[in-house]
């Protein structure tokens, strides 16, 4: 699948996927949109302004979209915002990225940079795997989660919906890792993260606060 595709979200995360799609050419960009947004043109590509446009653009033909939302809440519930004005969202895979023939990936996941996902690995629909994560043989990863760059998961982890694993984190192989759940930067998970959980730290343990 190609097209013409709008961005939603002009921060760290949209500049990111601004070089994915470059590297992409399938895709044009044809603008970015934003709540708020900071300038009228980002790396080159004119933010169009805020979810009002969204209705004209649909009409204009521009049917698919990229959400660059960090925040996974928020990511998701502008999955069902847009969703429900008729767009779709492809799986955006970066051409350095590795992934093994079984490997599957939902709608409008993205992965970026030198990321690898392994044999049987499936990732659900609105998920990040950032740069040069690394998400090995069946590891399974739950709607709208975040693998922070460099993150190490391997075989079997268990990622729930939601869950962010930091950057540099690591973990056991097959270890749960719940809904909702935070394992911070540089992160060494030894044991079931539960729900919700804030974690960091070598082993992993609950964070203060
Ligand atoms: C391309 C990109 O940039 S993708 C970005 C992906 N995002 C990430 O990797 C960020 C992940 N977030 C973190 O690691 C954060 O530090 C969090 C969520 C774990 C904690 O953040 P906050 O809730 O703001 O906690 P805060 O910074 O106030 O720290 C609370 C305590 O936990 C400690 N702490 C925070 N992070 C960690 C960590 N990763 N490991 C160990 N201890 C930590 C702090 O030192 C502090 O301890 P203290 O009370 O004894 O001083």
């Amino acid at each position: 699948m190609a097209g013409r595709l709008v961005v939603l979200g002009s921060g760290g995360h949209g500049r990111a996927l601004i070089e994915l799609l470059r590297d992409l050419p399938a895709w044009e960009i044809v603008g970015l949109v934003d709540a708020v947004p900071r300038a009228p043109v980002m790396l080159g590509v004119p933010v169009l302004g805020d979810e009002a446009v969204l209705p004209a653009l649909r009409a204009a033909g521009v049917d698919q979209a990229c959400l660059a939302i960090g925040d996974a809440a928020a990511r998701l519930a502008a999955a069902a915002r847009l969703a429900a004005l008729g767009f779709g969202f492809p799986m955006l895979i970066h051409p350095s990225a590795i992934r093994a023939r079984s490997a599957e990936v939902g709608e409008g996941t993205v992965v970026l940079p030198r990321a690898v996902l392994g044999a049987a690995a499936r990732i659900g629909r609105f998920c990040i795997v950032n740069t040069g994560a690394i998400l090995e043989h069946d590891v399974e990863v739950g709607e709208g989660a975040h693998c922070g760059p460099g993150c190490v998961l391997p075989g079997g982890v268990r990622v729930g919906a939601r869950a962010l694993i930091g950057a540099g984190a690591a973990c056991r192989p097959y270890v749960t890792i719940g809904a909702g759940a935070v394992v911070g930067v540089g992160a060494a998970v030894t044991e079931e993260v539960p729900p919700g959980a804030v974690v960091g730290g070598v082993p992993a343990r609950p964070l203060p606060g």
